[in-house]
């Protein structure tokens, strides 16, 4: 079947955590509208940019493309930017069930709001390893009263100027800002418009609910509880888990999580949804959203506090959360028992210029103007550079990853991994202090095109032959984002079987938009005839005849 919608996009003001602010929009909403589908369905979607002044991009998170690379929404490795005034048609296959989203993949678009979820049913007859009685989705976000081309700029100045924490957190589009903090501007914020009144869950007593919660922070890692119900975890990024109970879920930037919860408590009241920033220090409000129970009314607060979270600090609980995701046994991929290939990504911030960056491998990624997909088909190889990345990085045994590196500097590149077609793969991603004594952050990492099992975790500097000897290789659970812990390590294994070039990047906007990802390509011989439609920049305008 094919799935057919049109979409406009636009900038509007909008107060979504009470603060007027202009936000990207489609048909005038953010979140955008969500996206329903049945595996193996077609969907079309005809994106009109009338941003006016701004280019666009959209991606498909977690769809693995297979046959469509041009349609993975990538500006600069899979196509050029919609220019303002065009429409553009995307189109593909979505080829496995499961929870999904999309978000503008250009500059840092997505945090001026363009984002959704995509929702993929099973086809007629098949049935989820679990039952509930109602499926609904929530997306978590953060959420910054600057633009995004102020963040952008303060990024790439010097000096550098860091985009701070957000100002809030929003639960499917819905955040709260103390309209008395001082400065506020007049007439900017409204406690009382209805576009922030908090999000509303209505469940009804005795009933299970599926829901389906994503993160697409632009910099937070998030705690997500409601208050009185534990959670039973059931799929993560389109893959069932050996289901485990919690009492909050960690979530970051990228991921996607099923939980059940059953509406077991005194019914008489509702309960808080509460999203909270971790590991970071922060004063960010906590995010809220009323878990309403039939028949109460849905805008009445609960009579209690909300629960304040977990410490933010906390690494152990959110490592044990990692560890305990697992495949569910009776829909375990099988994972190929050895790789052809080792690439151990070394994680450090940097100084180039006297600007902050990040990168892999001492390479901060920048993105060259004539997308790779474009590029690699058509023999343009001058368009970026030709030397590929190292797949350790020199002195990798002796780097210190417990302390700020003696020499911080790094070079920035555009060049990319080319991997053997339907070789099996192991990334490691090993994090490292950053500029700052310390410290080291949390990053999830996201991989387009695929689906990789996650093999390992650990702490510290990853042992080449003794580690590889730990990894879980009866049932991880298969994901395409996955966190790297402070001062740990996190091993994935891929096979290069999707012909096409596929980004693969920390979530964290900024962190990105800083360096921080590769691009992979595999298989570029078997991608067929690109549409002309992704064309038009860079080296591109070549292909396009008047
Ligand atoms: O990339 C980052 O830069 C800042 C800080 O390290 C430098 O100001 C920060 O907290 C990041 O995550």
């Amino acid at each position: 079947r094919i799935r057919h919608y049109r979409w406009e996009v636009k900038y509007e003001f909008k107060s979504q955590d009470c603060f007027r602010k202009l936000v990207i929009t489609i048909n005038g909403r953010t979140p955008g509208p969500s996206i329903r589908a049945q595996q193996g369905d077609t969907v079309i979607v005809d994106l009109k940019n009338s941003l006016l002044t701004e280019n666009v991009a959209i991606h498909w998170h977690g769809i693995r493309q297979i046959g469509t690379p041009w349609a993975d929404g990538t500006e600069g490795v899979t196509q050029c930017p919609i220019l303002p005034g065009d429409t553009f048609r995307y189109m593909f296959v979505v080829d496995r069930a499961g929870t999904y989203m999309y978000h503008a993949h250009y500059g840092m678009q997505r945090e001026a709001g363009l984002y959704g979820s995509l929702r993929v049913a099973l086809p007629d007859g098949e049935v989820e390893p679990f039952t509930y009685d109602h499926d609904r989705s929530i997306i978590l976000n953060d959420w910054y009263h600057k633009s995004a081309y102020e963040q952008a700029a303060g990024l790439s100045s010097v000096p550098f100027v860091w985009v701070g924490d957000p100002q809030s957190l929003l639960i499917q589009g819905r955040g709260r800002f103390n309209c008395s903090t001082p400065g506020i501007e007049a007439g900017k914020c409204n406690a009382t418009n209805p576009e922030c009144s908090p999000y509303v869950l209505t469940v009804v007593p005795g009933k299970t609910y599926r829901l389906r919660i994503g993160s697409l922070t632009a910099l937070a890692a998030l705690s997500f509880e409601i208050e009185g119900h534990n959670m039973t975890v059931v799929e993560a990024d389109g893959h069932y888990v050996e289901p485990f109970i919690v009492k909050n879920l960690f979530i970051y930037s990228g991921e996607t999580y099923s939980v059940l919860i059953t509406a077991n408590q005194d019914p008489s009241r509702n309960y808080w949804a509460v999203s909270k920033m971790v590991s970071r220090n922060n004063s960010v409000p906590t995010g809220l959203a009323i878990f309403n129970y039939y028949p109460n009314h849905p805008k009445r607060s609960p009579p209690t506090v909300p629960p304040s979270g977990p410490f933010w600090g906390a690494i152990e609980p959110r490592v044990n959360q990692s560890l305990a995701i697992k495949s569910h046994p009776n829909y375990i991929h099988p994972v190929p028992q050895t790789s052809d290939r080792v690439i151990i990504l070394l994680n450090t911030q940097n100084r180039i210029n006297g600007s902050v960056k990040w990168s892999i491998n001492n390479v901060s990624f920048s993105l060259p103007h004539t997308p790779y997909l474009i590029s690699l088909k058509h023999d343009l190889l001058h368009t970026f550079e030709q030397t590929p990345p190292p797949d350790v990085i020199n002195g990798y045994q002796t780097y210190d990853i417990n302390t700020v590196a003696p020499n911080v500097n790094a070079t920035s590149s555009n060049s990319l991994y080319r991997l053997k077609f339907n070789t099996t793969v192991d990334i490691i991603l090993q994090n490292a202090n950053t500029l700052n004594v310390n410290n080291s952050e949390t990053h999830p990492w996201h991989l387009h095109g695929h689906d990789f099992w996650v093999v390992g975790y650990g702490s510290g500097k990853f042992n080449v032959s003794e580690d590889p000897k730990r990894y879980n290789l009866v049932d991880p659970i298969m994901k395409n984002t996955v966190p790297v812990h402070p001062y740990g390590w996190t091993a994935l294994r891929f096979v290069a079987d999707n012909p096409g070039v596929w980004a693969f990047h920390c979530h964290i906007e900024s962190h990105f938009f800083m360096g921080m990802g590769a691009v992979f390509e595999e298989g570029i011989e078997k991608v067929t005839k690109l549409p002309s439609s992704i064309m038009g920049c860079g080296d591109t305008k070549r292909f396009i005849r008047p």
